[in-house]
């Protein structure tokens, strides 16, 4: 007899040939997280640990199509944004996104990429205000760093009162929930991520800081885990704290490779069934 179908998650962003970040980090923390991975693959970047060295927008409406077509067969139980690159893959983005019912009918987390860790630019200038403007009031929830906190609204962010002002400002882009993640504050010995629905209530993540330069592919893997979430119908307090319990354990268990930043880390949640054959 077949297996039942698992809930199905969509992540729209791009590869990492590194396999660090991007859409790889992504469908790992579907897996780990007990979801099928579907993508549509917005770019290809030339990446590794170091750096991106370049990337390669692909077409706009091949974008969309592979949004239309996962949806039209095996349905999507929630989706999630990284890498854009473009204007023009934006708008694609938002018009299968609304044709399809992704922030309507399908929980929708948008994670607004801006730049890798390294500070390579991986969102055009002028995209920022289409992805502000266009894509963010339709995303169930928002999930910058601090980095896209000053770009999308301008503040600063230096301790909870500061994150809880930037979430403020971004539910009022429009956004159902917005999650200020605390990574980059690099002072505190708490890594504290605080989310705030617009319907005013506040839940706040609170970790150790772990002293690991290995962090690349964190925020990626911090919003597809609470797709997941989402993706399994848990409430979005619930997905957040799935979101926060894998990525603390994924750093956790973050590795060297290479010459730079290795990953976060999913192979502790790997089954040992080859040594139980
Ligand atoms: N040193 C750390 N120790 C523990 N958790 C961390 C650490 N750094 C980041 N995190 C967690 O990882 C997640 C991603 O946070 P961060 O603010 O670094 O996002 P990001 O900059 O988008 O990530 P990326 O490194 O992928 O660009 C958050 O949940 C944060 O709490
Ligand atoms: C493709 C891709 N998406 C996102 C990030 C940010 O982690 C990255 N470095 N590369």
């Amino acid at each position: 007899m077949d297996a039942a179908s698992p809930p199905v998650a969509l992540a729209i962003a791009g590869t990492d040939s590194g396999g660090g970040a991007g859409i790889t980090a992504d469908v790992r923390a579907f897996t780990a997280c007990g979801v099928h991975g579907a993508v549509a693959v917005a770019a290809v970047t030339v990446q590794n640990s170091v750096g991106v060295s370049g990337f390669h927008a692909i077409p706009p409406d091949v974008v969309a199509d592979q949004i239309r077509t996962v949806a039209g067969d095996m349905g999507i139980d929630a989706a999630k944004t990284g890498m854009l690159a473009s204007t023009e893959i934006i708008r694609a983005v938002v018009a299968a996104a609304d044709e399809v019912g992704l922030g309507t009918r399908v929980p929708f987390v948008v994670d607004p990429v801006a730049a890798s860790m390294h500070g390579h630019p991986l969102l055009a200038d002028d995209a920022l205000g289409t992805l502000r403007d266009e894509l963010i009031p339709r995303a169930t929830l928002v999930t910058p760093n601090l980095d896209e906190v000053r770009l999308l609204v301008g503040v600063d962010v230096t301790d909870t009162d500061g994150a809880r002002e930037a979430a403020r400002l971004l539910v009022g882009l429009g956004a159902g929930a917005a999650l200020v993640k605390g990574g980059h504050l690099e002072g505190s010995p708490e890594v504290v991520d605080l989310l705030l629905t617009a319907d005013g209530s506040e839940h706040v993540f609170s970790s150790p800081r772990r002293e690991t330069k290995h962090s690349h592919g964190g925020g990626d893997s911090l919003a597809s885990a609470v797709t997941a979430g989402l993706a399994r119908g848990m409430a979005l307090p619930d997905a957040v704290a799935l979101g926060k319990a894998y990525i603390t354990r994924a750093v956790d268990h973050a590795y060297p490779l290479g010459a730079g930043h290795g990953p976060v880390s999913a192979l502790w949640s790997v089954a040992d069934w080859e040594r139980q054959r």
